[in-house]
């Protein structure tokens, strides 16, 4: 990012929430963004995963300009994401595995069915949850949810991860399983992952931690 200004709302109700915002992210490397309630991290992933327009500065995202990017390459780019939000949004009529098999479809991958099946089971299993691949949303606990979309969000092999407080509704180790599985993809496949949490523990396990405050850049915890 270079020079980011992001505002919200129109006429008298328009505020500036992101302020002259520039950043780098290494291939491969996990970035924290942290700072207060507010200060505009959700809105710079949002930037990041295509999921906004970029109104003002730069945001090149593995080589491509987003700033006046059309809404079919958008779509293209969204694609080559993986996004782990808040909000779950698990279908709750689908099984774990099928909820798992959902992020394969909307990538647009086709292939073996066998062979996929084989892929959402494996991170079901490391995650944890081999046990519950057949159970509805509806029977799993806040953290179990919160690893199914995990899943889903890593079975198409996604080159990025954008990940919004990925580890909220999770224990310590099932924290910590997650954290190291996305530095294990850095290491081994260059999955570059930015994500939002508010745990020192993960603050201290990443490569770059990147303070915001009042939706500019800051130098550290304050
Ligand atoms: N859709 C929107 N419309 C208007 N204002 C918004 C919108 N989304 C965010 N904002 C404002 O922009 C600022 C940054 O919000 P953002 O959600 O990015 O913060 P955050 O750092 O992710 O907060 P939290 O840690 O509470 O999730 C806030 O002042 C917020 O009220």
């Amino acid at each position: 990012m270079q020079g980011v200004n992001h505002w919200f709302g129109d006429g008298e109700a328009r505020r500036q929430a992101i302020f002259d915002v520039s950043l780098e992210v290494t291939r491969g490397s996990l970035t924290v963004l942290a700072g207060p309630s507010g200060c505009g991290k959700t809105t710079l992933l949002t930037l990041v995963g295509c999921l906004r327009s970029v109104q003002d500065g730069s945001v090149r995202l593995l080589g491509t300009e987003l700033h006046g990017a059309s809404a079919m390459k958008q779509q293209a780019m969204r694609r080559r994401l993986g996004v782990i939000f808040q909000a779950h949004n698990l279908h709750e009529s689908l099984t774990a595995l099928q909820n798992v098999l959902v992020g394969l479809q909307v990538h647009g991958r086709g292939g073996d069915a066998d062979v996929q099946e084989a892929a959402a089971t494996h991170l079901l299993n490391i995650l944890g949850l081999g046990e519950r691949i057949t159970y509805l949303p509806a029977r799993l606990s806040g953290g179990e949810k919160q690893r199914v979309a995990i899943a889903r969000a890593l079975v198409s092999n996604p080159a990025v991860v954008l990940a919004d407080e990925p580890t909220a509704a999770l224990d310590r180790h099932s924290s910590l399983l997650v954290v190291r599985m996305l530095k294990a993809l850095g290491r081994d496949r260059g999955v570059t992952t930015l994500m939002v949490t508010h745990d020192d523990r993960i603050h201290q396990l990443a490569d770059q931690v990147l303070f915001l405050r009042d939706g500019r850049m800051t130098a550290g915890a304050n």
